[in-house]
């Protein structure tokens, strides 16, 4: 099923929740909302869901204007992180519910409805827990039980919110890859609101990032994190640095050195490089656009960080990089950093000007 969400606002009072939003959802793809809290994404989940109403603006359920379909005619399944389960029914009779409550004319004989749900419960690996109670359920198993019951009515479209957000960090690794092959499976038209940059890059086809009410990028996960389309999207996905450059005579100034680049540069005056701190390359410190002294190097898991007080046109900058395996450094050494790739924002605004690859 195919949504288009156009140009939809919100209000709440005098605060604007979503301003303008368009969005082209495709049948069959797995899109996930991202953005800081309080950003619009579920908002605009539950207007999608006909929970909410927009103040302007369409949504169209293929084609169709759903402001004619209410919620039931929407066929939408919901798993939220905290739309707990029926704590007095079983795990089977969870997932049944959906079935057993429709009108007597569209729900099916009880033996068919017995067959789907076990089908159901072996299809998100839960069969052992048919009889149990939810409370005797781990968060994970719970989260199972609720996107079996979501996909019990055979929804056109799966509305996920959050749905790891209270698991911890290993269970949500597990879950959200098992989302992803069950998704590849089902092809149902999924919407994720996640604030967990991780999960959205892991699991979604493609991801909308937003922030204040508005979509700041759309684009594939590689393209969200390769290619931020400004300054607030890069920042929020993944790790930055954030250096204060000089963009004269036709290039990129960091204090009194200079970066080569062949790309073509904005106008001069202020402006930002922002760069992952991985693309940090650490070289020679004659060599290089900037020099500093490392203070401390730390161990995260199998990856290597390195804190450098840059010595920057006299201001004192601490920027932490990654250390290539290959790479040695103490406390002390004086070392010299090279971006080799990043991407160069006006300072203060939101465009993306020029980027690199050295
Ligand atoms: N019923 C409401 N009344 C007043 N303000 C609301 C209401 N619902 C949401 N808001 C406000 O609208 C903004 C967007 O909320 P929304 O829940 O869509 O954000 P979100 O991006 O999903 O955030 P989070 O990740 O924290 O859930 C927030 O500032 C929130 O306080």
């Amino acid at each position: 099923m195919k949504i288009d969400v156009r140009n939809l606002s919100k209000r709440f009072g005098n605060f604007v929740a979503l301003k303008n939003v368009d969005l082209d959802i495709a049948s069959g793809e797995l899109l996930a909302l991202l953005g800081p809290s309080g950003s619009g994404k579920t908002t605009l989940l539950r207007i999608i869901a006909g929970l909410d109403f927009a103040d302007g603006g369409e949504v169209y359920f293929a084609g169709e204007n759903a402001a004619n379909l209410n919620v039931r005619k929407r066929h939408v399944g919901f798993v939220f992180q905290h739309y707990a389960l029926f704590r007095h029914m079983t795990v089977f009779e969870n997932v049944a519910f959906g079935l057993r409550v429709r009108p007597r004319r569209e729900r099916k004989p009880e033996h068919e409805i017995v067959k789907r749900v076990k089908r159901l419960l072996e299809f998100v690996h839960i069969e052992g827990l048919a009889e149990r109670y939810p409370d005797q359920l781990s968060g994970g198993q719970r989260q199972r039980v609720a996107l079996a019951r979501a996909l019990a009515i055979e929804p056109n479209v799966l509305l996920l919110d959050e749905p790891f957000g209270a698991l911890d960090a290993k269970v949500r690794k597990s879950l959200r890859r098992w989302l992803r092959d069950l998704h590849g499976e089902l092809n149902v038209t999924s919407v994720l609101v996640t604030h967990d940059q991780e999960e959205a890059l892991e699991v979604a086809d493609r991801i909308v990032v937003m922030g204040n009410g508005k979509i700041e990028q759309v684009g594939t996960p590689e393209e969200i994190y390769n290619e931020p389309a400004n300054s607030f999207v890069f920042d929020f996905i993944g790790e930055s640095v954030k250096l204060p450059v000089r963009i004269e005579n036709g290039g990129i100034w960091i204090g009194s050195r200079r970066l080569a680049t062949n790309d073509e540069l904005p106008a001069s005056g202020p402006a930002r490089l922002f760069v992952r701190p991985h693309d940090l390359t650490f070289g020679e410190v004659s060599e290089a656009p900037l020099q500093g002294a490392v203070r401390s190097v730390r161990r995260v898991g199998a990856l290597s960080f390195a804190d450098v007080r840059l010595d920057y046109g006299g201001d004192d900058l601490l920027v932490e990089a990654s250390l290539p395996p290959e790479t040695i450094v103490r406390a002390g050494d004086l070392v010299g950093l090279t971006p080799r790739r990043y991407r160069i924002y006006e300072d203060g605004a939101a465009e993306s000007l020029t980027s690199a690859a050295l």
